[in-house]
């Protein structure tokens, strides 16, 4: 064997290789990763040559072919590409790959308080990070080219020699090291090359097989992609999941190059909206599941893969979060979401409105947190309402019914969206619907369930209510505020605006034994028998063509203290109590309240009362206690009181009508 050179790498520092080790000790199996890409680079290259007309070979064929011997340990990746002559190797693996070494030792020395992204621009001589020993075995396109064997030993010594390769190509082989057997596990290799290179455009061999299989669809164009496509390429990277609900497909070359496509998962309420489920890939490769520096924080849960060789991989998650760059591929991002948003909204409103139950909150979080993200689709926000936005007529009911909900009464002349009978509408809709009624004030609902019976009062009066019961609407509420500082929200059990109280009534007239109206003694009676200093009691008379169907009692929680509670109870993250300041309101106009006004007659409720006085007592509280019951549960001791009473109440009305 004829030694064509021995010489010394050019670096300063003189056994670099421990401390790329060591600064890397949780990616050493990135090794592979770069040294396959080196291969697919190679085979890429060879065909550029080819379509110049400067090599006629065969460029039909490309193959990766790993091999593993356990044996000798070494792990070999072998190319049919451009391959190098020895002045290329002396150039390109010597010089260049070595050359930067220093520079990544002093950047990387560190060590792991600085997590690196993808540790890429390793290249080459991340194989030192697995192996004792490295080779290369190469023989270039170039005609004339003698094929050539270079050896290292993870000094800054290495050796070129001759070798007696036929083929045009490139093998790599590594000894690995004693601790790093686990590379020639058959599994390893397999999964190693599932992860980091099931999309590489060439096919990988190893123990016969090819072990890459997906063609990298991203790269497509959208024009030549079905929905299937996006729906099998969706249920390869997260198998077993339900569909998702749209996607977004992201193309560009300028001012950044970015390739991806993002979906939107069908949300579970356990998902953990801070931790991303992007893949990240540079041209083709894996890099990394997270994105989180990447994609803006309200589209985490947004899955898929984004591939761009402009995402700096070897700088700190810190230093890429504030890269300039990186910030315009976010606005990037979100922008073409918005724009697939809009799209829909525009093209297919029953899709919109599926999507919606599942995007809202993260459309209303990226409202919150990204002006640009707002401007484009503020009015895109709905919301669900009381008011009966469909068509309505019988016949489109039918079909709606037989058509399981698919069939769809669009937009009528108020504006809005309806479908199986809950209807959906813009706030600026909502405003234009209801500005002769109630000019720029909202009444809307934040709990379905516990106020349901102030969404009927309101319903009742012909009072549209909107619903705004995400978790994320109270913080919501007050950006939406900001943006349209005329408009008031109040909550359906904040207050009785005039639209729902009625004004004179026969409560107002005065009782000429007592002195007092009959509102009056209520309130008295209430205030009474409840004895709660920390309670208002208010005396309306509701309005309602049937008396009857409104409550006998309420309970309010006016608007800025709620919501002065709850966003001390957000910041803490705790349950906001039920606060002890509340505004109970006795309905005088209900036939209940006016009986009890009757029973009571004659006398203040005291503890050692008249039996009907007495009744009237339990009444006051049986009546509080309804009110509240549809505002929070009962605690075991308030629930034991509420049933001990209940009992009492009736069994004293039974008496009565023995
Ligand atoms: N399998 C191969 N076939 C032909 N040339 C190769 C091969 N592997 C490496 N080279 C040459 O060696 C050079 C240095 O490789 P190295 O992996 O260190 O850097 P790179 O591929 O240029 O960039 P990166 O650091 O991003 O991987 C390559 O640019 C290429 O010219």
């Amino acid at each position: 064997m004829t030694v064509l050179e021995k010489g010394n790498i050019t670096i300063h520092t003189e056994n670099i290789f421990p401390i790329i080790k060591k600064s890397l000790y949780s990616a050493h199996e990135i090794f592979l990763r770069e040294l396959v890409s080196n291969a697919v680079d190679a085979i890429e290259k060879l065909k550029m040559v080819s379509y110049a007309g400067e090599f006629d070979g065969d460029t039909d064929h490309p193959k990766i072919v790993i091999k593993a011997d356990k044996d000798n340990k070494t792990l070999s990746i072998s190319d049919n590409g451009i391959g190098m002559t020895a002045d290329e190797v002396k150039k390109y693996i010597n010089q260049v790959a070595f050359s930067s070494a220093e520079e990544f030792v002093q950047k990387y020395s560190g060590g792991a308080d600085q997590p690196i992204i993808g540790h890429f621009g390793l290249g080459f001589y991340s194989s030192f990070i697995v192996a004792k020993t490295v080779e290369i075995d190469t023989l270039s396109y170039k005609e004339g080219s003698e094929a050539v064997h270079w050896i290292c030993d993870g000094s800054p010594e290495f050796e070129l020699t001759e070798s007696d390769r036929q083929d045009v190509g490139t093998t790599i082989t590594l000894t690995l090291q004693d601790e790093e057997t686990e590379y020639l596990e058959s599994p390893r290799i397999r999964q190693l090359v599932k992860t980091y290179c099931d999309f590489m455009p060439v096919p990988i061999e190893f123990e016969g097989e090819i072990l890459n299989e997906q063609p990298a669809i991203w790269r497509k164009s959208p024009s030549n992609l079905t929905d299937e496509d996006y729906l099998e390429f969706y249920r390869y990277l997260y198998p077993f999941q339900e569909e998702p609900l749209l996607w977004v497909h992201l193309k560009t070359d300028y001012p950044f190059e970015i390739n991806g496509i993002l979906y939107f998962p069908k949300l579970k309420p356990d998902v953990d909206v801070t931790k991303g489920n992007i893949k990240l890939f540079c041209n083709h490769v894996f890099v990394s599941d997270h994105c989180e520096e990447i994609v803006p924080q309200f589209l985490m849960p947004m899955r898929g893969v984004i591939d761009s060789p402009d995402i700096p991989l070897n700088v700190s998650r810190s230093a890429l979060q504030v890269d300039r760059k990186v910030r315009k591929i976010a606005d990037f991002i979100a922008k073409k979401v918005a724009d697939r948003l809009k799209e829909l909204y525009k093209e297919d409103k029953p899709q919109y409105l599926k999507c919606w139950k599942d995007l809202g909150t993260f459309v209303k979080f990226g409202y919150i947190n990204d002006e640009k993200f707002k401007k484009q689709i503020e009015d895109l926000i709905i919301y669900k309402t009381t008011a009966d936005l469909s068509a309505g007529d019988s016949d489109s009911a039918n079909v709606q019914v037989e058509t399981e909900g698919d069939a769809w009464q669009d937009v009528n002349a108020d504006g809005g969206i309806s479908q199986n009978g809950e209807s959906y509408t813009t706030l600026a809709e909502y405003l234009e619907r209801n500005k002769e009624r109630h000019e720029n004030r909202v009444y809307y609902c934040s709990d379905a369930v516990t106020q349901a019976t102030y969404v009927e009062l309101h319903k009742n009066q012909g009072l549209e209510v909107l619903f705004l019961d995400s978790f994320i609407d109270t913080h919501f509420i007050s950006y939406l505020e900001r943006d349209h500082s005329d408009v008031k929200f109040s909550r359906v059990d904040s207050e009785l605006d005039e639209n729902l109280v009625s004004g004179d009534s026969d409560s107002e007239i005065v009782d000429p034994n007592t002195n007092k109206t009959r509102s009056e003694q209520v309130k008295e009676l209430f205030e009474t028998a409840l004895n709660k200093p920390k309670l208002t009691i208010r005396t309306e008379s509701l309005k309602g063509d049937n008396a009857q169907a409104s409550p006998p009692a309420m309970v309010l929680l006016p608007e800025a203290m709620r919501r002065l509670r709850d966003m001390t109870a957000l910041l803490q993250q705790e349950q906001s109590d039920f606060p002890e300041e509340h505004i109970l309101v006795v309905n005088t106009a209900h036939p209940m309240i006016q009986n009890l006004a009757n029973i009571a007659q004659g006398g203040i409720v005291t503890s050692e009362g008249s039996p009907s006085s007495e009744l009237a007592n339990l009444i006051c509280h049986h009546v509080y206690d309804l009110a509240l019951m549809s505002q929070k549960g009962f605690d075991a001791d308030g629930m034991k009181q509420f049933i001990n009473r209940s009992n009492q109440v009736l069994t004293q009305l039974t008496d009565a009508a023995k």
